[in-house]
């Protein structure tokens, strides 16, 4: 029996795996879909043209850097949706709005003006009864001190020049948000109590959770 019957995990299920930078959404994403048999929709960042001149001048490229995000993001939702699911998905949309965008503007690295100009339009695209929400929201968390770790050792070199401050204003973030989020069923999973790198066991854990956690919110799949 295939894992995805083994858990009762619907063949056409999107799940979108979300948290703070470097909590390892990717890693979770392709381990998720392989054992699923599942496709992937990865946020792309090598071949973002924003994110290098965002961390050089946050004030200057925000609006475009999340301008763009919606953009990738809505074409990835509509590529889920169109396939008929069957998805696990790096990163929310949801995040953008409620983490990113939100704090740029109260920390005054994004123009009020704009922030209102993409909020609107953010709203009129997704919060509307025609967006396809997805089945799960895997939130990962972990603390601040693991995850800076990750972030040091992946080495990304725009987030090496940025701030300790950064990610420990987002990680504070993230911690509010999720406890307000309701845009789908949450299932939250610690760092420190599955590693999937290391104990490759961890993942039918997971897997049992979330077919339990389905089955349990199967009133959302209408
Ligand atoms: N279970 C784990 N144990 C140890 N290291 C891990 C684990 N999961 C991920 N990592 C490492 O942590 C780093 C960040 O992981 P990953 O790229 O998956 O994070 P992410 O949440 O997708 O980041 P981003 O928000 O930037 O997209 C990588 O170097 C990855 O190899
Ligand atoms: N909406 C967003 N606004 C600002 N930054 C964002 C957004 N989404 C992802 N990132 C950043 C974090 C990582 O450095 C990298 C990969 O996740 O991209």
């Amino acid at each position: 029996m295939n894992l995805r019957d083994k858990y009762g995990i619907p063949h056409d299920a999107v799940i979108t795996i979300a948290g703070t930078v470097g909590v390892g959404k990717s890693t979770m994403t392709k381990t998720l879909a392989e054992a699923l048999d599942f496709k992937t929709s990865f946020e792309k960042v090598d071949t973002n043209p924003y994110l290098d001149r965002f961390y050089d001048d946050f004030s200057k490229w925000s609006f475009h850097l999340q301008i763009y995000f919606l953009a990738e993001r809505f074409k990835e939702q509509k590529r889920m949706f169109e396939y008929g699911g069957g998805f696990i998905q790096d990163r929310s949309i949801y995040e953008d709005t409620g983490i990113f965008a939100r704090m740029h503007k109260e920390k005054g690295t994004m123009d009020p003006v704009d922030y209102e100009t993409y909020t609107s339009l953010f709203d009129a695209m997704v919060m509307t009864p025609y967006f396809p929400h997805p089945d799960l929201l895997i939130y990962l968390e972990g603390s601040l001190e693991s995850i800076i770790g990750r972030i040091q050792e992946r080495g990304r070199p725009m987030e090496q020049q940025t701030p300790i401050t950064y990610w420990e204003e987002m990680h504070g973030r993230y911690e509010d948000w999720i406890d307000n989020f309701n845009g789908c069923p949450v299932l939250r999973l610690n760092i420190n109590d599955y590693d999937i790198v290391k104990r490759p066991e961890d993942v039918e854990k997971i897997l049992d959770r979330i077919g339990s956690h389905l089955t349990k919110t199967a009133v959302y799949r209408g």
